[in-house]
């Protein structure tokens, strides 16, 4: 059974309430930049967050470089955003912000 995509409407009120992600342009999925001191604070953000995603049987599209990591959470099963992003969103702000 697939996740139901987010309402226009839901997804402005979760982007006004999670920080720090902004919309893609088409809408159907949400993008953030972190960065972090060094690779070893990124990498165990990384290891922390691979973790949780595979907990939640969600998993994020993601690439490194030094220092920063950039992710983007879509839910292929649906075609667009659900819940699921959101709650991988949140954990993954809270790892963010223990580390920084
Ligand atoms: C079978 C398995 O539950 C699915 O393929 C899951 C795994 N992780 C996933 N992660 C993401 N981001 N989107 C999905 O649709 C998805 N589906």
């Amino acid at each position: 059974m697939r996740d139901p995509l987010l309402e226009p409407a839901a997804i402005e009120a979760a982007l006004a309430e999670i920080e720090g992600w902004e919309l893609a342009p088409d809408g159907r999925s949400i993008l953030r930049n972190f960065k972090f001191a060094d690779f070893r604070a990124a990498f165990a953000f990384m290891t922390e967050c691979a973790l949780s995603a595979e907990k939640l049987d969600h998993h994020p599209e993601w690439s490194n470089v030094y220092s920063r990591v950039s992710v983007t959470l879509t839910t292929h099963d649906s075609g667009g955003l659900t819940e699921r992003d959101l709650r991988l969103a949140r954990l993954m702000d809270k790892a963010a912000r223990a580390r920084n």
